[in-house]
């Protein structure tokens, strides 16, 4: 018999995991559009998040919590961080008891500054939260191309029945118990991409964003660690492996508003012309904050905040992170 599984958000990430998860699982997806939801159920595609892809034949979508839910064996979560908590209440009268929960979102949400494993805990506690991260862009996975994630999860156990149900050829996954970890590396290196962006569209050179990819690794390990993250963790698929490919793609939405940043366009008209979401730019706010409670500096992620909240320039940033003493590579800064 084949599990269950309910998917949560019908955007570009949503829907590939969906598709992924539809050869080993009997997956119903839930979107906000009944156009998308009959566009799934009828001729396989979601063109408006994945143009040209065909998605698994047996995936089924529907617009109803009840439907999507009310079954499930594993929930999966695929909405953007900041609609995380209200999509979960919705969906929370219909889920059965202590059906793991997994998000697949990268961010963290405002005011509270929590981890998307966090809100799961706190609004639907007893359920198993998990993870599912990675250097995955998604129009890259939809056509084929061989890519690795980590599903994290503190109960190994749990970790490794979901492995069964995500891997599927060439998306091989691996599991990690270091939830923590494998949650901020996905979401801080959304800002480290803001910054590489910015110095590709400012055609600032190869050893720059190398440059800002290392130090940026360093910046993002050194909150990770003082938030209760293993170090080893941020070495791994969640932390580097993501950071190389969101860094170095023209096809990261992160990357993408730092790349027209850096041609001089303002934050306002990049997110009027996208479709999608950009999780680093409202979560370079959230780290801000985190890197004042934690008192672990982010020379980083401050300039990226300064250029998307503060009217500072791509040239100002550079300036500032290049004036900055440069230590040991040991140390902060
Ligand atoms: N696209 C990618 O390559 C990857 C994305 N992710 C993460 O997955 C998460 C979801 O991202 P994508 O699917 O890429 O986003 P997307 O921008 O492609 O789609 C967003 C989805 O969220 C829905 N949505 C927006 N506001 C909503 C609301 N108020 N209530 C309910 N639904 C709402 C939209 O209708 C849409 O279905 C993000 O945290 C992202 O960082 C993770 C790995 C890869
Ligand atoms: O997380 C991602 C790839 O692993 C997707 O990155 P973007 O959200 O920047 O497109």
């Amino acid at each position: 018999m084949k599990l269950k599984v309910g998917l949560l958000g019908g955007g570009s990430w949503g829907t590939t995991v969906a598709s992924l998860t539809a050869k080993n699982a009997d997956v119903t997806i839930w979107a906000r559009s009944e156009e998308t939801v009959n566009e799934i159920n009828e001729h396989h595609t979601n063109h408006k998040y994945l143009p040209g892809a065909t998605l698994h034949k047996g995936l089924k979508a529907s617009t109803s919590f009840e439907e999507v839910v009310g079954n499930a064996d594993v929930l999966i979560m695929g909405v953007p961080s900041q609609h995380f908590r209200q999509v979960l209440l919705d969906a929370k009268p219909h889920i059965r008891p202590w059906i793991p929960i997994v998000s697949l979102a990268k961010g963290l949400e405002l005011g509270t500054k929590m981890r998307m494993t966090q809100i799961i805990q706190e609004e639907l506690p007893g359920h198993p939260a998990g993870v599912l991260t990675g250097p995955n862009l998604a129009k890259e996975i939809h056509s084929g191309k061989a890519a690795a994630a980590v599903i994290a999860m503190v109960d190994d156990v749990i970790a490794k029945e979901l492995q069964d149900i995500f891997n599927s050829g060439v998306f091989r996954v691996y599991r990690n118990t270091d939830v923590i970890g494998c949650e901020l590396g996905g979401a801080l290196k959304n800002i480290m991409a803001i910054a590489t962006g910015m110095g590709d569209g400012a055609n600032a050179g190869d050893n720059t964003r190398a440059a800002l990819i290392t130090r940026g690794l360093s910046e993002l390990t050194r909150l990770g660690t003082a938030m209760g993250g293993k170090r080893r963790t941020f070495a791994g698929l969640a932390g580097m492996g993501d950071l190389v490919a969101t860094c170095s793609s023209s096809k990261s939405r992160n990357h993408h508003v730092g790349f027209q940043l850096g041609k001089g366009k303002s934050l306002d008209e990049i997110i009027e012309e996208m479709n999608e979401v950009a999780e680093g730019v409202k979560t370079a706010k959230a780290v801000m904050e985190l890197s004042k409670e934690y008192d672990v500096p982010m020379p980083i992620s401050e300039q990226v905040y300064n250029i998307l909240y503060e009217g500072s320039s791509v040239y100002d940033a550079f300036k500032g992170l290049i004036q900055m003493e440069s230590g040991s590579e040991a140390e902060p800064g």
